[in-house]
C-alpha cells in the first residue's frame, strides 16, 4: 500500500487489513511516498518523519512491513517504480496494489498507466466521501471496508487546532507527532503547546466533567 501517510492513520491501516483478510496476502508492504509529485502544491513533512510513523504504526502486526524504496529513490515518486523495486525484491510474489478510492479515481493519470496495469493487481477500497470509480478491467477489484472518515488532512488540521487526534491515528504516532513537533505549523505553538497538543492532553476541559 502505497501513501504519503502523514500522517499514516486507522483509515489506512484498516484498508490494508481488509484487504489482506480478503485476498489472504502473506504480507502488506507499507510504501511511504518519497516526492509525492501530485501533491506538490501541499507542504509534505520529511520522509524519515513519514517512514518512523509508518514503522511506529504497523509495528505491532507481524504481517506489516515497511518499505523505503520511494522514500529511497531520489525524485518524483511513481508507481511504476516502486512496483519495479519492490518486484526485484520479491521475484517469486504475486504483488497487490491498495488504493482508496480517491487515488483509483486519478489512476489513469499516474505514470506509464498502460504498464502498470501488468506489474500488479489493483485493489480500490472505499472510503467515505469519494466514489469508488468502476473499472472494467481483469486485474483490477473493489472492495468495500469499514468506513473510516479519518484523512491525514483532518489529522494535520487537528493537531494544529490543538485538537486531539487521539484513536484517529495509533497511540505511538500520537507520541511521535508531539515529540518531533509536527503539524505545529500556523497555530504559532512553541514546543510546550505542541506537547499539550499530542502527549498529555487527553481532551479534557479540565473541570473535572466525565463522559460514559
Ligand atoms: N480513510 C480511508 N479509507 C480508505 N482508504 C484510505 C483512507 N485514507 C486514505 N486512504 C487511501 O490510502 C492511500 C494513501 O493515502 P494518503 O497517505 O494520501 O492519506 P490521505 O488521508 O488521503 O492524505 P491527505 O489528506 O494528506 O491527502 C490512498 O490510496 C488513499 O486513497
Ligand atoms: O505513479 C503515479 O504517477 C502516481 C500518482 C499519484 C499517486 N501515486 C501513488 O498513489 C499512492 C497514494 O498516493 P497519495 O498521494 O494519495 O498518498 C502512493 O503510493 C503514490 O505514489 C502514483
Amino acid at each position: 500500500m502505497g501513501g504519503t501517510f502523514d500522517p499514516i492513520h486507522h483509515g489506512h491501516l484498516v484498508a490494508a487489513s481488509e484487504v489482506a483478510a480478503e485476498f489472504g496476502l502473506d504480507e502488506v508492504v507499507f510504501v511511504p511516498t518519497g516526492r509525492p509529485w501530485q501533491k506538490e502544491d501541499t507542504e509534505v513533512s520529511p520522509s524519515e518523519d513519514r517512514y518512523l510513523m509508518t514503522v511506529v504504526a504497523t509495528a505491532s502486526n507481524p504481517r506489516f512491513t515497511v518499505s523505503r524504496v520511494d522514500i529511497d529513490r531520489p525524485g518524483p515518486t511513481y508507481t511504476i517504480d516502486t512496483l519495479r523495486d519492490l518486484r526485484r525484491e520479491r521475484p517469486e510474489a504475486e504483488l497487490f496494489f491498495i488504493t482508496g478510492a480517491d487515488a483509483m479515481a486519478q489512476i489513469m493519470s499516474w505514470k506509464d498507466i498502460d504498464e502498470l496495469w501488468s506489474l500488479a493487481h489493483f485493489v480500490g477500497v472505499t472510503r467515505p466521501g469519494h466514489e469508488l470509480p468502476e473499472l472494467d478491467r481483469q486485474n483490477v477489484s473493489l472492495l468495500e471496508v469499514p468506513a473510516m472518515a479519518i484523512s491525514s488532512t483532518a489529522c494535520r488540521n487537528r493537531v494544529r487546532a490543538h485538537k486531539p487526534v487521539w484513536y484517529l491515528v495509533p497511540d505511538g504516532v500520537v507520541q511521535y507527532i508531539a515529540k518531533y513537533e509536527l503539524y505545529a505549523g500556523d497555530a504559532g505553538s512553541d514546543g510546550a503547546e505542541a506537547v499539550n497538543a499530542g502527549t498529555v492532553d487527553t481532551g479534557s476541559n479540565g473541570t473535572g466533567a466525565v463522559g460514559a
